[in-house]
């Protein structure tokens, strides 16, 4: 007791001693980094009103510099002592310079005090991945990010049905997360919900821990880093990202002939290492070049993201033509996207480029820290230890053919590339003099090509599934924060998104049954209509639409009426033109523009997908099919499984005979289905007993819902099918290439089995989870 009662009061004093015997040296040390070049602001002695200036409003400050300085070298004194900026014609001066004389890396570090934030750690082997092994595999992963994109959107995102507030913040910081772990650590780590935690609260740690130990003085820091508990938070966060890889790189390590061949970062870190010959990378090692890599990638990205919202909710005349552009390039592949077709979004890109050139990630990019004595050719000496950056976001400083540089043009690069010599030019990925938002020189952001993708699949999948517009009271664009030189997106706005249910191609849908009393047609009616008419499969749309005004706007659209005929070609037939044409009809007269749910039901019989020995895919449909109008013609297996996509995109229901997701949510089977139906007033057409309507969460093809334990619980048998099924033969003209594998068929379902199952809704259950209206708002019977 009574050696604390001494001790703490020697302490205290060797604290204070300590603290001041450091803040004499540091402000000699200080003086002496002061440079000879004028400091913006000088003529105030408020020393603190400045470092507070810089801290909320450098962009003001840098202008000023600007303005006064021109193409001269200007200081601004900051918390951390005075900064030099560069204007940027020096650029030139320095870009000769390598990363072990002008590094761009320490200069980050040194910002963020990396020595205890444990961001002072280069890796020849994290660049070499991001620079070579990321930006070579880029087309190849366009496909998984885009799934991982729809995950994120359909499990974490509310329905918005009505326009509903999201905190874009919060929302987009996941799913650049989720979609960017799908490369660094493959699937099924990326969608870990720890690992995901883990790698963005690090960086976060980082800055803010940063923030608070430069509070403590320099010499204090080795002791404050343990009172700072951001910093406590880094050291637990690399702990728990080894604790988290090791199982996957456990798993890895004991595949057959292979320790390190997964195409993702962590196979190409494991790769680069070996042929390195670098003994010390190890697990360890491994998890922190994972956590620094998502560092420097997830919060930039979502950024930019969240900033071009901004920017098309405060001008919303460019979502329609970005809408037409990514629906023109993406309508020949199911609406899925491929590599070229982000390469082909060129309005999408011009107007991410333009959002950054407004609103950049940092106003004074290419920051170097000088690791040797280095002279510019005005003269200036920057010593060694000085970090320098150039002043970057004067947008004045743009060439003149570019137009009135303060506005913004979201199409100013679009148009810029029309010329048939700069059509590779000004790319939002483009680094030059005049665009340094990724930096400058050898080592400019390497990886920029990625974020360029993944800010294009989001966008993309943003534009086209849902409509969004700023909360009310939000009057133009929402100004920025500032802190230090970094420009921040309001994190207070919220931003309103409403799903939007459209038809975008008559073969992305299929119909048959439709709630009567709610629409005024029933499946059966329509099938009625159709199949009255001799011509019903060469009826064109004009001639349709007379026979289909009077139905109301849709909301529910139900397939299950499917015509049969002892000719198998002829229902196919007939299944691949009538309910496309009706689509279209429908469409045509607006009136599925209010659609909010889509349930496709097939039995196991005539639809043309089945497998197995008596259901094989129907590639003898194909000549029948030719014979349909419209584009569903190709092959009825094509229309349902765009309808999945359709479906998948859209938080819709679709069963295809057990081929579902693995993350279904929840089902209905046709009994339930027809009780539904038979008791809002609906009636189902022909509806197999073994048909089921699934609402789908994520990939509807391929996928078995049926588990191991529901065969066991007699629910379902199973048939396995042969290794190839006849399906992979048009899997490319499906775009669907890869997706075939080998699967068991279940196609003997009790349904009576399957109605006790937990995971199949009742009607009340599907009520009560808003997938159906009330069922006492609709009455009615059927004609
Ligand atoms: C919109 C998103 C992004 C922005 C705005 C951005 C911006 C920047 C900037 C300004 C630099 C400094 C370059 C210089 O000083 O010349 C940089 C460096 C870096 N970025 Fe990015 N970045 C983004 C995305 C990414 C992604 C996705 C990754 C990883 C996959 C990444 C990895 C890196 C690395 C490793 C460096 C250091 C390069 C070196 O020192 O050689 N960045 N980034």
């Amino acid at each position: 007791m009574d050696s604390l009662h001494i001790s703490i009061p020697w302490t205290l004093a060797v604290t204070v001693l300590t603290a001041l015997i450091g803040n004499v040296i540091t402000i000699y040390f200080k003086r002496l980094r002061t440079f000879a070049v004028p400091t913006v602001g000088a003529d105030t002695d408020d020393v603190n009103a400045l470092k507070g200036r810089y801290v909320h409003e450098a962009d003001v400050l840098l202008r000023e510099g600007y303005k006064k300085f021109k193409n001269g070298i200007f200081q601004v004194v900051t918390p951390d002592g005075p900064r030099v900026f560069l204007p940027r014609k020096l650029a030139h001066d320095l870009k000769p310079y390598n990363r072990h004389e002008a590094s761009g890396m320490k200069a980050l570090a040194d910002r963020h005090i990396g020595h205890y934030t444990t961001i002072d750690h280069e890796s020849d082997i994290m660049l070499g991945a991001i620079k070579i092994d990321l930006n070579r595999n880029l087309g190849n992963f366009v496909a998984d990010v885009e799934r991982e994109v729809a995950h994120c959107f359909e499990t974490q995102f509310p329905p918005c049905h009505e326009w509903t507030p999201l905190d874009l913040h919060e929302k987009l910081l996941r799913v650049v997360a989720q979609a960017s772990a799908r490369i660094f650590v493959g699937y099924p780590m990326c969608r870990n919900e720890e690992w995901l935690e883990c790698s963005t609260k690090f960086a976060l740690d980082v800055m803010i821990g940063a923030e608070k130990l430069k509070q403590w003085h320099p010499w204090l820091r080795p002791i404050a880093q343990y009172f700072v508990p951001e910093m406590t938070r880094i050291r637990g966060d690399h702990r728990r990202a080894l604790e988290l890889l090791q199982p996957e790189l456990e798993k890895r390590s004991k595949e057959p002939g292979n320790t390190d061949a997964h195409n993702d970062m962590i196979g190409w870190m494991q790769q680069r290492a070996k042929k390195l010959g670098d003994r010390s990378f190890d697990s360890k090692e491994l998890a922190n070049l994972q956590m620094l890599t998502a560092t420097a990638a997830i919060h930039t990205t979502r950024l930019a993201i969240i900033h071009a919202l901004y920017d098309l909710a405060a001008r919303p005349e460019y979502i329609e033509p970005l809408k037409r552009e990514i629906l023109e390039i993406t309508k020949g592949n199911n609406g899925t996207l491929r590599k070229q077709h982000l390469t082909q979004m060129r309005k999408l890109d011009s107007f991410m480029k333009e959002s950054q050139r407004h609103n950049p990630p940092s106003i004074a990019t290419f920051q170097r820290k000088a690791m040797v004595p280095i002279k510019l050719s005005n003269g200036f000496h920057i010593p060694a230890g000085t970090i320098v950056q150039c002043n970057t976001n004067m947008l004045d400083e743009a060439p003149a053919e570019w137009g009135d540089p303060n506005e913004f043009d979201g199409f100013r690069f679009y148009k810029l590339r029309s010329k048939p010599e700069d059509t590779n030019k000004f790319q939002f990925a483009s680094t030059s003099y005049e665009s340094m938002q990724f930096g400058f020189g050898n080592d400019a952001c390497p990886g920029r090509f990625f974020a360029s993708n993944q800010i294009k699949i989001i966008l993309a999948y943003i534009i086209s599934n849902y409509d969004f517009k700023f909360e009310d009271g939000v009057v133009g664009r929402p100004k920025n924060v500032m802190f230090e030189v970094n420009v921040l997106a309001d994190p207070t706005v919220k931003v309103l998104f409403k799903k939007i249910y459209r038809l975008d191609s008559t073969d992305d849908y299929i119909t048959g049954c439709v709630f009567k009393s709610q629409l005024g047609i029933t499946g059966t009616a329509i099938v009625a209509a159709f199949a009255d008419s001799p011509e019903y499969s060469e009826q064109s749309t004009d001639e349709m639409m007379a026979s289909v005004t009077h139905i109301p706007r849709v909301t529910h659209i139900f397939f299950c009426a499917y015509l049969a005929d002892p000719d198998e070609g002829e229902p196919a037939c007939i299944n691949g033109a009538m309910p496309s044409n009706f689509l279209a009809t429908l469409k045509k007269t607006s009136q599925i523009a209010d659609l909010q749910f889509f349930v496709l039901t097939c039995g196991l019989t005539q639809y043309g997908l089945h497998q197995g020995s008596q259901k094989t895919p129907r590639k003898n449909y194909i000549p029948f099919l030719a014979r349909a109008k419209g584009s569903a013609s190709k092959f009825l297996l094509h229309s349902i499984v765009r309808a999945g996509k359709g479906c998948r995109r859209s938080r819709e229901y679709l069963e295809l005979d057990g081929h579902v997701s693995v993350d279904v949510v929840g089902m209905v089977n046709a009994s339930t289905l027809q009780m539904v139906m038979s008791k809002v007033g609906g009636i189902c057409g022909h509806v197999s007993q073994n048909a089921m309507a699934v609402p789908i969460q994520t990939k509807c093809f391929y996928h078995q819902m049926a588990s191991a334990s529901h065969i066991r619980a007699g629910r379902i048998s199973g048939t396995r099918l042969h290794a190839r099924p006849p399906v992979a033969e048009v899997e490319a003209e499906l775009g669907l290439e890869s997706e075939f594998k080998q699967n068991d068929l279940y196609n003997q379902i009790d349904s009576t089995k399957w109605a006790q199952c937990p995971e199949v809704h009742t009607l009340k259950e599907l009520e009560i989870a808003k997938m159906l209206p009330p069922t006492a708002d609709l009455k009615g019977s059927h004609s």
